[in-house]
């Protein structure tokens, strides 16, 4: 029998090494190849951001504007994607289109096969342009709403807004979705992260482990709590309720409250720092802080109450809301970001890779058990 012990939920394993994303958890630090997120949140672009976690180190101004070229350029989607995204029934969520429109895109894709180096690099920039391609043209087609044409000259976030509003973007809109996007790009060994290395040491293809990762990114455990967190905000809204009494009472009844904990920060999340100023900024700006003036009771009698701390999901909601996109859209918005780092850590996983597969505490029927023919049971 095995003496095998295990760590529920793999807490604290060490599962690989990674040269992408350092945490403290502790300190409450998040880097990406060393590099700080309070100063790529103010100082980078999504763009630049990628190069660092593909290339590992920021780019001269050269190399910066032939990747960001490059990745506007791929801004290019087959057909087949798009009668695909007509097709889906009209109960089809955002993110359960997303899943399977990346699978569908491996059917499109010239070396859908191949684990080399730069076969994946190409992928990851074809991926990262369709992603948030996809998320707009599905929301437009699903509104009656004309499709979008990309439009190659303008940044990651600025196409994005503009595939789905058609209209161009505000600057303010752009920056904020941009620091955004930033903001959930790599997150070390999170669950859809760890999903899309698990299925990739099998050196199975690149859209295979991203489809594998958006069905782990999906539940609200992981990137659904952001959806999860603007649900509980409208509920709150909806019922006129105390933010404290209600939350109040769903500790009563042992419910988890979205957008709070987290297994890596004993402390604040340095993404939510941003998240909160964010919220605050656009609802001044837009006139309504509403849903921020909401989220920061809720932040303040959770973090009293049982010092459970904001993440990452809980200032985003209400930072989409004040940009005006739709809650469904929120999850996949953190796919169209967590593309860079989950293709980042494929193509470290193919250029070096071992098969993942770790052992289980055993607790069934002691062995040998008895096999009892079917005539006497
Ligand atoms: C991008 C991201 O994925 S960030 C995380 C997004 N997820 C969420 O916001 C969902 C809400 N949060 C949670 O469910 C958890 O905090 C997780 C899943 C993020 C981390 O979970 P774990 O490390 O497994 O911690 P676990 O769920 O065991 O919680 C430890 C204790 O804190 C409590 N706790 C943790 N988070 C919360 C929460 N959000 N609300 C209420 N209680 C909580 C648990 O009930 C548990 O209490 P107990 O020891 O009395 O049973
Ligand atoms: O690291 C985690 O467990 C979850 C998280 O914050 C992320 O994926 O951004």
């Amino acid at each position: 029998m095995s003496t095998a012990v295990a760590s529920k939920g793999l807490e604290g394993i060490v599962a690989t090494t990674s040269s992408i994303c350092w945490i403290d958890g502790d300190a409450g630090v998040l880097s990406y190849r060393g590099i700080d997120i309070h100063e790529l949140a103010t100082k980078s672009t999504f763009e630049e951001t990628t190069y660092l976690l593909w290339n590992g180190k920021l780019p001269t101004a050269d190399e910066l504007a032939a990747f960001s070229k490059e990745l506007a350029e791929a801004r290019e989607i087959d057909p087949a994607i798009i009668d695909f995204l007509k097709r889906v029934p009209s109960a089809a969520t955002p993110m359960e289109v997303l899943r399977t429109a990346v699978s569908l895109l491996s059917m499109y894709e010239a070396d859908e096969k191949s684990t080399a180096h730069d076969a994946n690099v190409k992928k990851a920039f074809h991926l990262t342009a369709q992603i948030p391609m996809i998320v707009a043209l599905f929301d437009r087609i699903r509104k009656g709403k004309e499709i979008v044409e990309a439009d190659k000259s303008l940044s990651h976030a600025g196409n994005f807004l503009w595939m789905l509003n058609g209209e161009k973007p505000s600057e303010t809109a752009t920056k904020a979705l941009d620091v955004a996007l930033i903001l959930h790009a790599d997150h070390e060994l999170n669950a859809s992260t760890f999903a899309a290395r698990v299925i990739a040491a099998t050196l199975a293809d690149m859209h295979s482990a991203i489809t594998g990762a958006i069905g782990a990114l999906k539940g609200p455990l992981h990137g659904g709590a952001n959806e999860a967190t603007m649900h509980l905000l409208y509920a709150i809204d909806a019922a006129g309720a105390d933010p404290v009494e209600y939350v109040k009472q769903m500790f009563a009844e042992k419910k988890k409250i979205s957008g709070f904990g987290h297994r890596v920060y004993h402390t604040e999340d340095p993404r939510a720092t941003h998240l909160r100023k964010m919220s605050q900024e656009l609802g001044t700006a837009a006139g309504n802080t509403k849903w921020f003036d909401l989220s920061q009771k809720i932040e303040a009698f959770v973090k009293g109450e049982k010092k459970l701390n904001a993440n990452v999901d809980f200032y985003s909601a209400s930072t989409y809301t004040t940009l005006g996109i739709d809650i469904d859209l929120f999850t996949p918005i953190f796919a169209v970001s967590r593309i860079a780092g989950w293709a980042a850590h494929v193509i470290e996983q193919h250029d070096d890779n071992r098969l993942i597969r770790p052992r289980a505490e055993y607790t069934g029927p002691a062995y040998p058990a008895p096999y009892i023919p079917v005539a006497s049971r």
